[in-house]
């Protein structure tokens, strides 16, 4: 929605905006009251029984939605005039040690270091920073201990979701294919290591893609992928060995021995070559570059589940075949490729869920629970999101919050 359609009475009584600013999108994560959001008191009691809560009247269970938004980075004036049109910026917390009382708001990613002086200007907000790795991580975890059907695998055009077993979800390996590639080794809660990263990521896609295809956007850099052929442009084992397998170690004619490899000698210039041929190689070879080598790092560590994250994969299923497929191929069939549900949102929900560690005056989110519409489900964590919601709605949650005064 073009902010400047936003008539008053459609703004929502806005609070606890995190952001996480990328180098290609800033995502949003904020949360907004229903109107009547203050629960009666047998709900009251049922929600703090649910949470493992004191139910002594003093931390107020707000109903309310969580939204979730993003905007590329280079547009960053479209997300202020967004963040400014809906005053999401004024439901942040105020440090009583903060000179003038500035409003400050959560953020990660390495836009809260290079934007901080432009929302300072603009929005008059200062910037909490928190660390990207941590927030990746409690973004994965929280997901995948308490969202039903949040991982799933994909092979060969079939969707599965995966039962997460809470006692045995560590260790795994987090590969978050934004811009670039960070691979982490999970062990728990703030237990992780970055063991590895590659340059070539969604950025290389997007990027590679627009100059060689003049594409104006990555949707439909995307799309293109869908009508393409990579045989056109890649050189296959077959190319090479004149239609026959390599079968002495393991490769068969179809198996792609150099991407964009036919370039090369087809005496072709880039005119010759159809966009959709293009745009489906790349995304061959970034997915399966990232596969492999997250599988070499799974492997490093004897890591069996690999989690997929990152908004380069958009729930792509081209992409997510080609990621799965090579780590099944690589692994022999020992290592799993899963992917995230909520897969963008992984930094943004993990620096939303920071506030809950503030103590500073003003309001906090301590624990956030989804309601389902039956019953209360089990809250072990700050969030609950429910299953079947687009990404681009909002979802019905419940925030605990406390009031804390100086
Ligand atoms: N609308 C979009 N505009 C630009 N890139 C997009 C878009 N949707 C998906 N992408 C892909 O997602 C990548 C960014 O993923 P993200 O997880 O947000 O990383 P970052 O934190 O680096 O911004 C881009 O490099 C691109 O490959
Ligand atoms: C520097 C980054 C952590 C920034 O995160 P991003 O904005 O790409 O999500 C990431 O781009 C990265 O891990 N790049 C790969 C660097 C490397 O290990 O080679």
């Amino acid at each position: 929605m073009d902010p400047a359609e936003v008539r008053n009475e459609e703004i929502p009584q806005a609070s606890h905006l995190a952001l996480d600013i990328g180098g290609s999108l800033i995502k949003l994560v904020y949360f907004s009251r229903n109107d009547n959001s203050h629960t009666d008191d047998k709900e009251q009691r049922t929600l703090n029984e649910g949470l493992g809560v004191s139910s002594d009247g003093s931390c107020p269970i707000l109903k309310g939605r969580l939204h979730f938004a993003k905007f590329e980075t280079s547009k960053i004036n479209d997300c202020l005039e967004f963040i400014r049109c809906y005053r999401l910026h004024l439901g942040g917390f105020q440090h009583h040690e903060t000179p003038s009382n500035k409003i400050i708001i959560k953020a990660t990613g390495g836009g809260a270091y290079k934007f901080a002086n432009l929302f300072e200007e603009e929005l008059g907000i200062s910037l909490d920073k928190e660390d990207e790795m941590d927030c990746l991580v409690t973004g994965a975890n929280f997901l995948l201990k308490e969202v039903q059907q949040e991982a799933f695998t994909y092979l060969d055009g079939h969707k599965e979701f995966v039962q997460i077993d809470h006692n045995d979800l560590y260790p795994y390996l987090l590969v978050k294919i934004g811009s670039g590639v960070s691979m982490i080794k999970v062990d728990g809660d703030g237990k992780f290591e970055r063991v590895s990263g590659t340059n070539l990521g969604g950025g290389t896609f997007w990027g590679l893609g627009r100059l060689l295809t003049k594409c104006k956007s990555f949707d439909e850099l995307l799309e293109l992928s869908h009508q393409g052929n990579n045989r056109v442009v890649d050189m296959l084992v077959g190319d090479i060995y004149g239609g026959m397998d390599y079968s002495k170690i393991g490769l068969s004619a179809t198996t792609i021995a150099s991407s964009f490899g036919k370039a090369i000698s087809d005496n072709k210039e880039l005119e010759d070559y159809r966009s959709e041929d293009i745009s489906r190689s790349l995304l061959r070879m970034i997915s399966n570059n990232i596969g492999q080598v997250a599988y070499l790092n799974a492997l490093r560590f004897g890591l069996k589940r690999i989690f997929f994250g990152g908004f380069f994969i958009r729930g792509h299923a081209y992409t997510m075949d080609t990621i799965a497929v090579a780590v099944h191929f690589w692994s022999k069939g020992e290592a799993k490729a899963m992917f995230l549900r909520h897969e963008g949102f992984l930094g943004a929900l993990g620096t939303f869920m920071s506030y809950g560690k503030q103590s500073y005056e003003g309001l906090s989110v301590d624990q956030a629970t989804q309601q389902f519409p039956m019953s209360l489900s089990h809250a072990g964590d700050k969030i609950y999101c429910p299953l079947s919601q687009d990404l681009n709605d909002s979802i019905e949650c419940s925030v605990y919050a406390t009031q804390h005064h100086s």
